[in-house]
């Protein structure tokens, strides 16, 4: 009797710490859904501004949308409620979890439900007041009247409520039945502590229903978790092919199996195969493809990856191991979520992808098109003159091909000529024409003959000889012209290379369209029957061979070869000429064009690295924060490590399966230190892990204050940070060791494009082993996205920072003064910077050459480095490989003295 008291008492104190508990976590998951919708609305909002103001092209913003499916997804997480839903082998597994786990005995047992009951679906949810009713698809209420009377407390659902009445005993039309079968009974009763977020879905038994229908009526409108009641010994035919069926229909949607001992009076006799019942069922269900060997806590580093695979898990002996159970619906929660926040997460860093990509390239074509175009001018003026040129001395190549080409067809065409038929002129017996008109169309057919074929003589030889031009000589220019034409928006302009074209189709014209009917070919023509009017006829001649011969022969020994050569060559120079200046106004309208294309392209580089980069880079952090905080939770901070200019450093134990780390804890006074702690983060975060730069693990933003939101980086810890060790001095060979690591670590961070732009002796850490490790990115930032700002740490700063265009070699000359500081192996000011009153004294005597001073302890060497560093020219200063061959020198000489 006591024990049984005391059973009691236990089961209602772990049902109470249950609910407690379940509460919490659902509440945990509501916040976080809540929190991602509404970063979902405010990415919505940047993404509008982006389209709105064309920063990028319209198929890269529809690149980085949130297609419509995910959309839904993410927010159906705050908006439908969970639904535990409640499968089994058996109706009686079913009614013994539920009835455990509301701690009640609400559904009816073995002794009530006979094992071949129809039971139908069933929904349990919160309600103040107790009723119940029938549903088809929660949008057809049947109501029979005594439910609700007879509901009363609703501590017990009658057996009849939940049992379809036998078909052969009803006195229901089969339509009727089958409406009557699918219906959902729906219990609500006041259940506190599932509230409106949580719902019992309890999957019919014994019914004609396909998988797939039961699946898609009983997910209908809620968030599903999945659990599979095993109350049998073992997995039983039947089973398997409803499991794998659910498997096939649902293959993301992972189940909770939860073992429980079986009921006596419903105990099935299972195969003793010398397993016990729980290793049987697991093994069965890996076969299934449910479960793995492979670890949970595998699967959890990784989430993503296993986002559909080995989700499910297995929880034996059920009913005791509730915290299980608990810890699974974390679990599956965080994955929900996850999931949610990767999607939106995901989107972020294609944009800040694409936003890199368009300031590369904008950045790019501000700096070639102006020389492309002035590329364009020189060359087209080189070709211009050259064919000038070339025109000019072709002359007496010309008039020889016009020579020999008729040299080459005379006998030919005299021949030809001899043979000729000419159509409709009457002869008379002696061969002589009527009339004089006669015999001038008889001369004008000869002559035509001749020219027509004279000319193709001349066009062949041409056309193969000038070849004054090389492809690549005007392939190049067509390909700049190309470039720049195709930055024009408006395609319909006469572009430039259209009018490069033209000026190489005039010089080609010879090339190309003298055997057709171009204009140099008519010339030719005409220019010849000039030459031929002076021809003049005696006396009637007979229209016989001879006479055809005669005519054809004089026509060509009366050919003026200089005088067609020289109209040739006037023709070319006339047409290259105009190409010519047509080519230069139009090569200036485009630069006037690309001008104004490129003030606009200015603004809109501003824009991207000031306004839409930080502020994508914000939503980036919140997103990847959230999702980390998801996963690992707050991070427990401990002691203080040291303090920055705008933030705590702590201690932290360990967080996401990292051991000993710091969070940075920093809390953003304003728009602006937001988002250059989000631009940090993020350019943090792409660096894949080096030796040389310390390991950012994740971040958070800890939403718990009213009135402020401190952002928690965390990183790995190191023991101190060179400031404090050079205090405490070091020996010589270790300091050159550590700047050997620095100026590998900032030509690791120039190699990816990134500028450090605070290199000093704090942002640099040491691990136990005295390596040195960059650190606080807060300025580093790719060389194409700084526009200028004037950021770092006073007496390290280049004096080419305050000329707002700079590159990565203001890291070398803040290395120079590093490496002072180093030699001198303390953290005294340099005597030269310690008599400047303020920062504005200082900096104006940095840009008029004052440097730290020689100390007597610096060798040759040494300040040689240093000094070369801190050049005020940029680019006297040298190459950081330079830099680290000098000090290998300097470290392999000192090993051989120690
Ligand atoms: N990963 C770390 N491991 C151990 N100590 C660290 C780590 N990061 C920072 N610290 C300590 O915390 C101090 C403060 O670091 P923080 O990066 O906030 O600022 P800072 O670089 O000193 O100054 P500022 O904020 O002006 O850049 C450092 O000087 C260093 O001593």
């Amino acid at each position: 009797m006591t024990d049984k008291v005391q059973t009691v008492t236990q089961n209602n104190m772990n049902s109470s710490l249950l609910t407690q508990d379940l509460a919490k976590i659902i509440k945990r998951y509501k916040k976080y859904s809540l929190y991602i919708k509404r970063l979902l609305e405010e990415t919505d909002k940047s993404y509008s501004e982006i389209i709105d103001r064309h920063i990028l092209t319209p198929d890269k913003c529809s690149s980085i949308k949130i297609s419509k499916s995910d959309r839904q997804y993410i927010n159906s997480l705050p908006s439908l409620p969970l639904g535990l839903i409640v499968c089994s082998q058996t109706y009686y597994g079913k009614a013994r979890f539920v009835n455990e786990f509301l701690n009640e005995s609400l559904l009816p047992e073995s002794s009530i439900v006979n094992k071949t009951d129809v039971v139908r679906m069933i929904r349990i949810m919160h309600h103040s007041t107790p009723s119940a009713s029938l549903n088809i698809s929660g949008s057809f209420e049947l109501l029979e009247t005594d439910y609700d009377q007879r509901s009363l407390s609703w501590s017990n659902a009658p057996r009849d409520y939940i049992i379809v009445k036998d078909e052969k005993k009803s006195t229901l039309s089969s339509d009727e039945h089958d409406h009557e079968e699918t219906a959902l009974l729906e219990i609500r009763k006041p259940l506190e502590f599932l509230g409106n977020n949580l719902q019992i879905l309890i999957t019919p038994t014994n019914q004609k229903l396909h998988v797939k229908q039961i699946i898609s009526q009983i997910t209908e409108n809620i968030i599903p978790i999945f659990i599979y009641i095993i109350d049998q010994g073992k997995l039983f035919d039947h089973d398997i092919v409803e499991l794998e069926l659910f498997h096939s229909i649902a293959p993301d949607q992972p189940i909770l199996f939860i073992r429980i001992d079986q009921d006596s009076s419903t105990k099935e006799p299972t195969s003793n195969i010398g397993e016990t019942p729980c290793v049987q069922v697991f093994r069965q269900l890996c076969d299934l493809g449910f479960l793995s060997l492979l670890t949970t806590e595998n699967c959890e580093q990784t989430p993503e990856v296993n986002l559909s695979k080995f989700q499910s898990d297995m929880i034996d002996n059920g009913f005791n191991n509730f915290p299980l159970f608990l810890n699974y619906i974390k679990k599956h929660l965080n994955r929900l979520t996850i999931r949610a926040v990767s999607i939106i997460q995901r989107s972020h860093e294609l944009c800040l992808d694409l936003f890199n990509d368009s300031a590369f390239d904008m950045a790019r074509d501000i700096l070639i098109t102006p020389k492309r175009i002035s590329y364009a001018h020189e060359k087209e003026r080189e070709l211009y003159d050259s064919l000038i040129a070339l025109t000019n001395s072709k002359q007496n190549e010309i008039q020889k091909l016009i020579l020999q080409a008729v040299n080459d067809s005379q006998e030919r065409l005299t021949d030809q000529a001899c043979s000729l038929e000419i159509p409709g002129i009457e002869l008379t017996d002696q061969l002589t024409v009527k009339t004089a008109r006669d015999l001038k169309k008889c001369t004008s057919v000869i002559q035509e003959f001749i020219l027509v074929r004279l000319n193709k003589a001349i066009a062949d030889k041409l056309s193969s000889s000038v070849n004054i031009l090389h492809q690549d000589y005007v392939g190049t220019l067509t390909r700049c012209l190309k470039n720049l034409e195709n930055k024009e928006d408006d395609e319909t302009n006469v572009s430039a290379s259209k009018a490069l074209h033209e000026i190489i189709q005039s010089a080609y014209q010879v090339n190309i369209t003298l055997q057709t009917n171009s204009n140099l070919f008519k010339l030719l023509i005409d220019r010849m029957k000039e030459l031929f009017r002076t021809f003049s006829w005696s006396n009637c001649p007979r229209i016989d061979p001879e006479f055809k011969r005669s005519i054809a022969s004089n026509m060509l020994n009366n050919l003026s070869e200089a005088k067609l050569a020289k109209s040739v060559c006037t023709q070319l120079n006339d047409r290259i000429r105009m190409s010519h200046y047509n080519f230069e106004s139009l090569l200036k309208q485009l630069e006037h064009r690309h001008s104004d294309r490129l003030k606009s392209t200015e603004d809109k580089q501003q824009r991207v690295r000031k306004d839409f980069t930080p502020k994508i880079a914000r939503h980036l952090l919140e997103s990847t924060s959230l999702k980390d905080l998801i996963q690992y939770d707050l991070p427990k901070q401990g002691r203080e490590v040291g303090r920055g200019q705008y933030g705590v450093v702590y201690e932290c134990e360990s967080w996401a399966n990292q051991r000993s780390c710091v969070l940075k804890s920093v809390i953003p006074p304003d728009d602006r230190h937001w988002n250059d702690l989000a631009l940090e983060f993020h350019y943090l975060r792409r660096i894949p892990d080096h030796p040389r730069v310390v390991k950012l693990i994740g971040s958070v933003i800890d939403y718990s204050y009213p009135d402020h939101t401190p952002v928690l980086l965390i990183m790995e810890r190191l023991s101190r940070d060179l400031h404090i060790a050079l205090k405490n001095k070091l020996p010589f060979q270790i300091r050159i060791r550590i700047a050997l690591d620095v100026v590998e670590g900032l030509r690791y961070l120039h190699g990816l494009g990134l500028v450090h732009r605070d290199i000093k002796l704090k942002n640099v850490l040491l691990d136990e082993a005295n390596h040195a490790r960059i650190t606080d990115l807060g300025f580093c930032k790719p060389e194409v996205m700084m526009s200028g700002s004037l950021v770092g740490t006073p007496i390290h700063m280049a004096p080419d920072l305050f000329t707002s265009k700079y590159d990565h070699t203001v890291d070398v000359y803040a290395f120079g003064i590093l490496f002072w500081y180093i030699c001198s192996n303390g953290v005294k000011l340099p005597n030269n910077f310690d008599v400047c009153t303020s920062k504005d004294v200082l900096w104006s005597k940095v840009k008029q050459g004052l440097r730290p001073e020689r100390l007597s302890v610096f060798t040759d060497e040494c300040w040689e480095i240093m000094t070369k560093c801190w050049d005020t020219q940029p680019s006297n200063r040298p190459y950081l490989g330079e830099v680290q061959e000098k000090l290998e020198q300097i470290f392999s000489k000192e090993i051989i003295n120690v």
